[in-house]
């Protein structure tokens, strides 16, 4: 493939204006940008990039998968999108047969790479004498909370304890809580101003903490990180991927 065809979603919004911002930049063609209300026509794009709404990504895969029909080459759909509920997610993950499907709640480098930092912590800290605790701080017109990375981070953390974070997760504390449960890993939220993405896991033992963080400065980090998913997605085969595989982290 020559040049890579990018159709951008959610075109008016932060994220959109971004990446539009970054192909734009570095002179990467631009096929078609869409965004609530428009008609989409992907007729002339390999890479679709992604940074909507839940339910807009459900309906843009199946808009991915039958075009990919049409003409015999799958598309690949890069989605940035968080806010899931997990039959989204299953939903969405069936797309992996019919479409380049790559999702990531946080494109950028740095957060990926705390992932494994988390995970590597959190395999080696006994359950029993350290707590685990995400927070995450963002603008206040972010719709979805914990946010996708939060969680993408306890994931990581439950991994490296051999545990589920469904089973695990605390979402929220109020009121008369009751001591805190060995084992559990909280979630806390702040939304204000135009922070653009902190995240720290905290890792409290009896007499000291540990706390492993991440600060974004500025979003188009995360379109240049998605756009540089594209362009690994566009050569991959059918299947579902995200920014480790992107890294070579896996
Ligand atoms: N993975 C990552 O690295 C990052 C992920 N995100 C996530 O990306 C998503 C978008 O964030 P952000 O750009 O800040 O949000 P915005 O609200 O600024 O942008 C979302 C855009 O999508 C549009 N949209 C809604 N429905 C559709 C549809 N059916 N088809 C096409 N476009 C649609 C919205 O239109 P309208 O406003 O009219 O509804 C809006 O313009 C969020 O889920 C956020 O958490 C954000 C940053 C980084
Ligand atoms: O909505 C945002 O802005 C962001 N959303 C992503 C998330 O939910 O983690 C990534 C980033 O932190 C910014």
């Amino acid at each position: 493939m020559t040049q890579i065809r990018f159709a951008v979603a959610g075109a008016r919004g932060r994220m959109g204006q971004a990446v539009i911002r970054v192909l734009t930049e570095r002179d990467l063609t631009i096929a078609t940008t869409f965004d609530k209300g428009d008609t989409i026509d992907l007729s002339q794009a390999d890479v679709v990039i992604d940074f909507t709404t839940p339910s807009s990504t459900l309906a843009l895969a199946e808009a991915c998968a039958l075009e990919g029909e049409k003409r015999g080459r799958a598309l690949a759909h890069i989605i940035g999108s968080t806010g899931f509920m997990p039959q989204q997610l299953i939903a969405l993950d069936a797309y992996g047969e019919r479409n380049i499907v790559l999702r990531s709640g946080n494109f950028s480098l740095g957060v990926n790479m705390l992932m494994g930092l988390v995970k590597q912590a959190a395999s080696k800290l006994a359950a029993d004498a350290w707590d685990i605790e995400v927070l995450e701080a963002h603008h206040k017109r972010k719709v979805d909370a914990p946010s996708g990375t939060a969680l993408m981070l306890g994931d990581a953390a439950a991994e490296g304890r051999g545990v589920d974070l469904n089973e695990v997760r605390v979402a929220a504390r109020d009121g008369l809580t009751g001591q805190r449960e060995p084992g559990t890993i909280g979630f806390s939220v702040i939304r204000g101003g135009g922070i653009i993405g902190e995240h720290s896991v905290l890792f409290a033992a009896e007499d000291e903490v540990i706390t492993l963080s991440h600060s974004a400065r500025d979003r188009t980090l995360f379109a240049r990180g998605a756009i540089e998913a594209a362009l690994w997605a566009a050569q991959q085969s059918p299947g579902l991927y995200d920014m480790q595989d992107v890294l070579g982290f896996r």
